[in-house]
């Protein structure tokens, strides 16, 4: 992280506004005296409340925000937004209290207003799909940088405006954060903003209040079934954001079928892309060169209209994102000339997205990527691309998350099993799970597809970082797929400081290659 680094992004200059208005203009109920209260800014978690804020007490899973009325309170709230049954909570708070069927619905347009985010706008771009969100949204942050437009993005790895930047709790901030960083952002003139937008943050509320200029889907593969009964319900909460009330325009990668009923039931105008030759849409990617630290394609459009670049980063999927990131600046009214002379001149895309197979080792020894990927497709993805770039062994590292979606884990031992030539496999987040229960899990799925595959079980991650890079030698490739840019492991409740790219470094120093 560069720059300073503040624990929120909010605006430095808010204008303060009249609680009275608010209710007015929404045709809220309010109790308690609202005479003379000012509104600067709003927030969801009492522990994020500065002075001047409206708190929004919502039920959670543990308790009613309501609950927590007091204590915004004492960190300087002016008043609680809750529903009816926050409001009888939150009565002894000493706060006036704004009542609303559902505040959480409500918060949206509420930070929306409070902050005047509608107000002389950035260009808003929205990215989704299962994998490549993060990604996305980096390669419009540089590609937008190299045309000199001052740009901020939100993703699971950061929140940024320029050299600014704070970490991320969830991939899509709460409405009251989002909208919060988007006052700050006008303040710093940035010009476009490049949005993570999760399945959960559509169905949470999350990006209520804003209609993005241009959205972009990835793609849909298995993943969140905790969160979502099954893939229609998670592909319907996707489906959201290529509707009128949430955005303009959107770029639909088709290389899935759900990528194509995603365009059969969209209600906005849709461009298509496709990163397989005859892949009938209106753009086609297409790699010409690649190796571990490159990727070159030609992007070819409507009209003759076509571009050969590269990203600085593996695989043929990198190539796809980066083609959809340039097809959305196209769509919001970039020219294509343009962005291709700019990346001419910087000799491609000046991308460097943190933890997403990122290579962490030197000219000597294995070469090791440290990878965000943590669904079987991501695995499928960097495996494929990997083989086609080495003639060494590769050795995968990784492990599965706790209390998230557990059907997924057979198949990622398996597919990891059936790419690699040997696996580690480790612990991950365990959070409340039984963690050798996990590995056991992956190792059976592992061991079912490749029953004579080598196998090591070695639960620390760093000894299990430490027993791949003992198998893998010169030319060879270690592929520790999982942590990405994070710095914790999670169990038991609590994070332990635990940073896989900055102890792959010291193992790759200590093995004498760094
Ligand atoms: C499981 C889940 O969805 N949890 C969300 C939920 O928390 P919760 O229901 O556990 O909240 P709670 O502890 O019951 O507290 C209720 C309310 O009281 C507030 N509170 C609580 C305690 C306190 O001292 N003060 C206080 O103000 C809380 O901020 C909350 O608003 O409400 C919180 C804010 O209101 C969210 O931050 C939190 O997201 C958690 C962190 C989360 O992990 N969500 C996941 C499912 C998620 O959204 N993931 C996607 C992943 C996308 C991807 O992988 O692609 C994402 O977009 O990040
Ligand atoms: N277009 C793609 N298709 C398939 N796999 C991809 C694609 N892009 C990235 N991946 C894989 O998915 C992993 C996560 O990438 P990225 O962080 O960009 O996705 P994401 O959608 O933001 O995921 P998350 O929501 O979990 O942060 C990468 O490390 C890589 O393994």
């Amino acid at each position: 992280m560069t720059g300073s680094a503040p624990s929120a992004l909010r605006p430095e200059h808010p204008v303060a506004r009249p609680l009275a208005q608010l209710v007015a203009e929404f045709g809220l109920e309010s109790r308690g005296d609202l005479d003379g209260v000012e509104v600067t800014g709003v927030a969801l978690s009492s522990a994020a409340v500065e002075p001047g804020d409206l708190y929004v007490g919502v039920p959670g899973r543990n308790a009613h925000g309501a609950r927590f009325a007091a204590a915004a309170a004492e960190s300087g709230a002016v008043a609680v937004l809750t529903d009816e049954e926050g409001a009888a909570i939150a009565a002894d708070s000493g706060l006036p209290v704004i009542v609303t069927q559902d505040a959480r619905a409500a918060l949206g347009a509420v930070a929306a207003w409070i902050y005047r985010t509608d107000e002389n706008a950035a260009t808003l771009f929205g990215v989704t799909g299962t994998n490549g969100k993060t990604s996305v949204v980096y390669l419009l942050n540089a590609i937008l940088g190299q045309l000199g437009v001052v740009s901020g993005l939100s993703s699971t790895a950061e929140r940024r405006i320029g050299s600014t930047a704070i970490s991320s709790k969830l991939t899509t901030p709460e409405a009251s954060e989002l909208h919060a960083l988007l006052a700050r952002m006008r303040e710093e003139a940035v010009r476009a903003v490049a949005i993570e937008v999760s399945a959960q943050a559509l169905t949470r509320h999350r990006v209520d209040g804003i209609v993005f200029d241009v959205v972009g889907f990835t793609n849909l593969s298995h993943d969140h079934l905790d969160d979502y009964a099954a893939m229609d319900d998670y592909f319907a909460a996707k489906l959201e954001l290529f509707q009128p009330d949430r955005a303009r325009r959107g770029v639909v990668t088709v290389d899935s079928d759900w990528g194509r009923t995603l365009v059969e039931r969209s209600r906005i105008p849709v461009t298509t892309l496709s990163s397989s030759a005859g892949g009938d849409a209106e753009w086609t990617m297409t790699v010409v060169d690649e190796s571990v630290d490159h990727t070159e394609f030609v992007l070819e459009g409507p009209d003759g209209r076509h571009l050969q670049t590269r990203v600085p980063l593996l695989g043929w999927y990198m190539a796809a994102n980066a083609a959809l990131a340039i097809v959305m600046l196209v769509e919001s009214g970039y020219d294509l000339g343009a962005i291709a002379q700019a990346l001419d001149r910087d000799g491609g895309i000046d991308a460097f997205i943190p933890g997403r197979a990122e290579r962490i080792s030197g000219e000597t020894g294995p070469v090791v990527f440290i990878d965000y990927g943590h669904s079987p497709d991501a695995f499928l993805s960097t495996l494929g691309a990997l083989r086609k770039v080495t003639d060494g062994k590769i050795v995968m590292v990784f492990g599965a998350d706790g209390d998230r979606d557990t059907t997924k884990r057979t198949d990622m031992g398996a597919i990891a099993a059936r790419g690699s030539d040997a696996v580690v496999i480790t612990d991950f987040h365990p959070r409340y799970e039984d963690p050798a229960a996990i590995r056991a899990a992956l190792l059976e799925g592992a061991r079912h597809a490749v029953p004579d595959l080598e196998l090591y079980e070695v639960p620390d991650p760093r000894a299990a970082f430490r027993k791949a890079l003992s198998l893998a030698g010169e030319g060879d490739v270690v592929l520790y797929a999982g942590p990405g840019h994070e710095d914790y492991q999670e169990v038991a409740g609590e994070r332990i400081p635990y940073s896989a790219r900055e102890d792959a470094r010291l193992a790759l120093r200590e093995a004498g290659w760094l």
